[in-house]
């Protein structure tokens, strides 16, 4: 079963389906009419933040999801589903793929990476994806007995290339070195893009403010005329 759904993503597009607070399409509804958009447009699966954004597409859509849960705690820069908490959050709503930051950066509470995958494993039968932002981490990664790969925080670690471009060095070099699925992710713009990464090695492209945060979008046609 988990095998299959890793299966079922391969040459494949997940759409990111997120909004935070403040954007125009902050709410589960708009979400969940993302995810119904994406599978009509041909995506093999969705990523979505929050358990509630993840009951709303799971109500509509029955492609694979990939859960986080964005959370700020003071001191730490450790963001994407940081705790156990979080973990635990996002497979009771229902998440088939649970992504988290696999930064080696400290994490809230002082846990360590491999106690938290140890622990899931212990009472879960979930996939596990490692957001990552350099080879090192997605070897590391690997080590501790994630699932997936996804070059996710290139770009927003400080340590990391801080480029507006997809990082497809990233998606090449981690494809060569790993024997786990490598997603491409992260500042994929346009469909070239997406095709660039697969031929980098990607297993699968996920894209998000390029097809569900129209501010984004218009802001890319705004400035072009300038
Ligand atoms: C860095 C971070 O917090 N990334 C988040 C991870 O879930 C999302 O905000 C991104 O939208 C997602 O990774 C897709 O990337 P892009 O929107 O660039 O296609």
């Amino acid at each position: 079963m988990l095998h299959s759904i890793i299966q079922s993503l391969k040459g494949g597009l997940i759409v990111s389906c997120q909004a935070l607070e403040g954007e125009p399409f902050y709410g589960s509804d708009y979400m969940a009419r993302f995810a119904i958009a994406a599978e009509m447009g041909n995506a093999v699966g969705i990523r979505a933040n929050t358990p509630q954004d993840i009951r709303a597409i799971k109500k509509v859509s029955h492609l694979p999801l990939i859960g986080l849960w964005k959370q700020e705690y003071s001191g730490f820069d450790v963001y994407i589903t940081p705790t156990l908490q979080e973990i635990e959050g996002v497979i009771a709503a229902g998440a088939d793929i649970v992504a988290m930051d696999a930064t080696l950066r400290t994490r809230p509470g002082g846990v360590n990476l491999a106690d938290i995958v140890n622990k899931i494993r212990e009472k879960h039968q979930v996939l596990l994806m490692a957001d990552v932002s350099t080879v090192v981490e997605g070897e590391e990664a690997e080590k501790l007995g994630f699932d997936l790969i996804s070059t996710t925080l290139s770009g927003y670690t400080d340590y990391s290339p801080q480029s507006e471009e997809p990082d497809i060095q990233l998606v090449a070099e981690l494809s060569r070195k790993v024997s786990i699925p490598v997603l491409a992710e992260g500042k994929i713009y346009t469909p070239e893009q997406a095709s660039q990464c697969i031929q980098a090695g990607a297993y699968a492209v996920v894209i998000g403010g390029a097809i569900t945060r129209p501010q984004l979008i218009t802001k890319k046609f705004t400035e072009a005329l300038r």
